[in-house]
């Protein structure tokens, strides 16, 4: 059993709707029977939970094929401190999932020929960049909230697709066009869960903290990184994205083998800290196999 469902049932989960994503499928499997809030945006869900209006999130937070999501980097950048903590303010990351992530193209018409737009999530055209190239070179690719948005949409014009989830063409009543379009056949995506409460060490967890640094030192991110190399901690992922501090200037993710509350992740803290700025523990979760 997945670590998370130990939750009481009448817990509820924030995720990027409408019933039909990816992200619904990713809470279910995480969370089975549990009071679901479906939101507009990534951002809407971290809000939610931030807000205390849901116990728990489901945000995606990279894809193999297509990389990092921005639209959850970008809220964590605008995280607001809480006083002197070292976490943001309203949420940590408690665990993670991967879900692996097969695409459709879903529409009212099944001839190609007639299809002039291809709704869907940004991170959903990425990863099928390649079938839309080949097959449908002249449709335009217009960005929408969600695969099931996508798949709404593509309900209200015939002269439209979406890409959505096998299941959004049973919950909205559309022809499958093509089935699996996604450039790499083992397309997944990992979530991350979101609550208020960090999750107890297990011997083989994952941590992500970010920072800004001063731009003007040379070697300043260095020195930082060097920190890690000395406490034997395994650097996994490093980000980086635009601060909103100035121009070019960055916010840094970096991602770490090993517990916020490992004694060995705690020493190496204390020394890295005092290296960067604007220092923040997004939280530790479980690893796992996928
Ligand atoms: O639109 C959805 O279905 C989502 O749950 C979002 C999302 C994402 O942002 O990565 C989730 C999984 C897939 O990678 C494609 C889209």
């Amino acid at each position: 059993m997945h670590p998370t469902k130990k939750i009481r049932q009448t817990d509820s989960v924030a995720f990027l709707g409408p019933k039909g994503t990816f992200s619904y499928e990713c809470a279910t499997q995480v969370f089975g029977d549990a009071e679901y809030v479906p939101c507009q945006s990534i951002a809407k869900v971290l809000e939610t939970v931030q807000t205390n209006k849901a116990d728990y999130g489901i945000v995606p937070f990279e894809n193999s094929t297509f990389g990092t999501v921005l639209q959850t980097l970008d809220f964590f950048v605008n995280t607001k401190h809480a006083n002197d903590s070292d976490q943001p303010h309203g949420f940590v990351i408690l665990d993670q999932h991967y879900l692996t992530v097969h695409h459709n193209l879903l529409g009212q018409d099944t001839e190609l020929d007639r299809i002039e737009r291809v709704y869907s999530h940004p991170e959903a055209l990425g990863q099928c960049s390649k079938w839309l190239d080949k097959h449908l070179p002249k449709a335009n690719r217009v960005p929408v909230g969600s695969t099931a948005q996508a798949a709404e949409k593509a309900k209200q014009d015939r002269t439209a697709a979406g890409i959505s989830s096998i299941a959004c063409a049973d919950i909205f009543g559309l022809h499958v066009i093509e089935k699996d379009i996604e450039n790499l056949a083992n397309n997944t995506t990992r979530f991350f869960v979101i609550g208020k409460k960090v999750r107890q060490p297990t011997k083989n967890d994952g941590t992500l903290v970010m920072f800004t640094l001063n731009h003007d030192q040379p070697g300043s991110l260095c020195d930082a990184l060097a920190i890690m190399k000395d406490h034997g901690i395994n650097l996994t992922k490093i980000d980086s994205r635009p601060s909103g501090k100035g121009l070019w200037h960055y916010m840094f993710f970096m991602q770490f083998d090993g517990h916020m509350n490992d004694d060995k992740v705690k020493l190496a803290m204390k020394s890295f800290k005092p290296k960067v700025l604007d220092f923040m523990i997004m939280g530790s979760y479980k690893k796992q196999l996928q």
